[in-house]
């Protein structure tokens, strides 16, 4: 019996195995992955040395807990794939966008299920997670809570609608600060840097901005004070912050995030 199984061997599931495996979870010969792809296949077993097969049911009936990581867009294929394969003392738990757990229950039966919108610094030990579990997986929620915090940190929430809100805001979000860092290099570049010395600074900024923000948050001291505390009054900072406020870059963030929240409701129907 495998201690966890991973269905669908992609970006986030090499993110949460790579993480669980360097905090030593589990152990490689604790898990299978398996995909359609061979050369996902290859990248787990070579990597990080974990059971790999092209069998969604051999793996389904072989684990303690199933993780669904395939595209919200094949879920249903899988889960019609692996109904009645799977080891009855399982867990399920999905990270998924979009799928809701009576989907899940629907197609598989009654499983404890547990829903994880997990995002891909896991790979660096520095996810951000939320997790909502049915009644029957409410005893599982604080171990994988657990396992989550260990690659990061991990919110249970009390509703599924707000797994939704967790997609918008963490699952997405990194690439909302990618674009970002994007952005910031390229208008270094613009006005004259190069790009060696705008990447380099810009990823430092970035580290520093977050490092900073969630030290202070120890002490109570909130991102508003420490945006306060860079902006000299009649310097430069206040002269790009008053640009961001003009062209309304809090609308702007608020417009994509609900955005994102219904196309992870629009996905529950696939
Ligand atoms: N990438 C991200 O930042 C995040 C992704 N997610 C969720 O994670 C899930 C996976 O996303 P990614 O890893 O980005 O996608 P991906 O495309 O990198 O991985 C999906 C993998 O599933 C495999 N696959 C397809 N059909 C299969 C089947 N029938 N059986 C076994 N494997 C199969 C594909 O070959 C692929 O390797 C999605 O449901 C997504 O909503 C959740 C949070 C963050
Ligand atoms: O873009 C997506 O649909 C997935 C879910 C959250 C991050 N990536």
């Amino acid at each position: 019996m495998y201690k966890a199984g991973f269905i669908g061997g992609g970006n986030m599931a090499e993110a949460i195995v790579k993480g669980v495996l360097k905090k030593k979870i589990y152990k490689p010969n604790e898990i299978i992955v398996t995909d359609i792809s061979s050369q996902r296949l290859d990248c787990f077993s070579r990597d990080y040395g974990v059971d790999v097969s092209h069998d969604n049911c051999e793996a389904s009936s072989q684990c303690q807990i199933l993780f669904l990581c395939t595209k919200p867009q094949s879920m249903r294929g899988v889960l019609n794939g692996i109904a009645g394969n799977i080891s009855e003392s399982a867990l399920i738990v999905s990270i998924a966008a979009g799928i809701r757990i009576d989907f899940i229950e629907e197609i598989l039966g009654s499983f404890p299920v547990i829903r994880v919108m997990p995002n891909t610094p896991a790979l660096c030990g520095a996810g951000a997670a939320g997790i909502y579990a049915n009644k029957a997986a409410q005893k599982e929620a604080a171990n994988l809570e657990a396992v989550f915090n260990s690659i990061g940190k991990a919110v249970v929430v009390e509703t599924e609608d707000e797994i939704d809100i967790v997609t918008a805001l963490s699952g997405s979000g990194p690439a909302y600060f990618f674009l970002m860092m994007e952005e910031m290099i390229a208008s270094a570049q613009e006005l004259g840097l190069d790009y060696d010395s705008a990447k380099t600074l810009t990823l430092q900024t970035a580290f520093g901005a977050a490092m900073l923000a969630l030290e202070s948050d120890k002490e109570g001291v909130t991102p508003a004070r420490l945006r306060e505390q860079v902006t000299s009054p009649g310097g430069t900072t206040e002269a790009a912050l008053k640009v961001f406020q003009r062209d309304q870059f809090g609308a702007i963030v608020l417009m994509a995030m609900e955005i994102a929240r219904e196309r992870s409701k629009e996905l529950s129907g696939k």
